[in-house]
């Protein structure tokens, strides 16, 4: 069978979660800075670690087979390639900025100013679609400073924590796009029986990451009232204890009301709860 090949960031942002992805996969591959290409031991996959920038293209060309990337670098290289897979990390929104003492107050004021960024295309879009005329300044990073340097009187540039934006003295004006890593793969190889059971191990891991393995003790006379406050993969396991009329309760709780759900537990009766990561969950 073919070897296939995933493309994932060499280093930035996006490369620990990418690494840490495939290995949770169980593929075994050594993680060198040095090498470019490291081939996988347990399965026929070859990783390429290439500059962000370089992986929409290298996917829709079929270069590589797969790809790790953030949205915004594929929305910007422009690219016919299949999304198969949001992958939960990476997440952050390209904005638009000006600075703290700017009197540019709606998306209007930004007509004949100029804009600095290094997502032109996706701005360019976005101002069309708004009908704003602006100049747009391609510059390839620290785009944060360029109001302060008097290169441009607006900015639209990746935010998360907001700390960069802060730091320069400038302050989010208007929402571009949301983005997060996503698995691609070139239109040919979408249905390729390995990349199918790639795409299935990755969903494994990403269903695991969000819930909890959960073990509570609860006396019969409150079994019905906890079982109904859980959703459990199918139903939960009750598993007689030692003692008389106690079950122990196994079962599994989405990590997102992970907090509400143990203190309506122990309200319903739920004692010695032990909360446990789970690897993968296969469906
Ligand atoms: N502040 C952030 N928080 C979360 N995710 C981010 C943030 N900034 C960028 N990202 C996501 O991570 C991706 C990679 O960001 P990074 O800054 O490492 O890119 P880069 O400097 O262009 O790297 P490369 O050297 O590969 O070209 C971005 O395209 C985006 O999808
Ligand atoms: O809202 P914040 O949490 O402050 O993050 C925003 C910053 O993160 C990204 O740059 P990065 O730190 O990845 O460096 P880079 O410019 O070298 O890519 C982005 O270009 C912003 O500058
Ligand atoms: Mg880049």
């Amino acid at each position: 069978m073919k070897t296939l090949k995933i493309a994932i960031q060499k280093s930035g942002r996006l490369n620990e979660k990418s690494v840490e992805l495939l290995k949770n996969c169980g593929l075994n591959f050594e993680n060198y800075k040095s090498s470019l290409i490291s081939p996988v031991s347990n399965f026929p996959l070859e990783i390429l670690f290439l500059r962000d920038d370089d992986i929409p293209e290298y996917v829709q060309d079929g270069i590589a087979d797969l790809g790790i990337v953030g949205e915004n670098v594929i929305e910007e290289t422009e690219v016919e390639v299949s999304y198969l897979q949001r992958l939960g990390f990476g997440k952050c929104s390209l904005k638009i900025a000006v600075p703290n003492n700017n009197n540019i107050a709606t998306l209007a004021d930004l007509n004949g100013k100029a804009i600095a960024t290094t997502y032109p295309v996706i701005l360019g879009k976005f101002l069309k679609a708004q009908g704003i005329e602006s100049d747009i300044r391609t510059i390839s990073g620290s785009v944060e400073i360029s109001p302060g340097l008097g290169l441009s009187d607006a900015i639209c540039d990746l935010v998360s924590t907001g700390g960069t934006l802060k730091s320069n003295g400038l302050k989010a004006f208007a929402d571009v796009m949301s983005s997060e890593a996503i698995l691609i793969s070139s239109k040919a190889t979408e249905s390729n029986d390995l990349v199918q059971e790639l795409i299935q191990r990755i969903q494994s891991v990403l269903r695991a990451k969000e819930t909890k393995y959960v073990v509570l003790n609860v006396h019969k006379d409150n079994l019905n009232a906890v079982t109904a406050l859980l959703p459990g993969v199918k139903s939960p396991s009750v598993v007689p204890l030692a003692e008389a009329d106690w079950v122990a309760v196994h079962t599994v709780i989405p990590e997102r009301d992970f907090w509400d759900r143990i203190s309506q537990l122990k309200q319903a009766g739920a004692q010695g709860i032990v909360v446990m990561p789970i690897e993968k969950i296969i469906l």
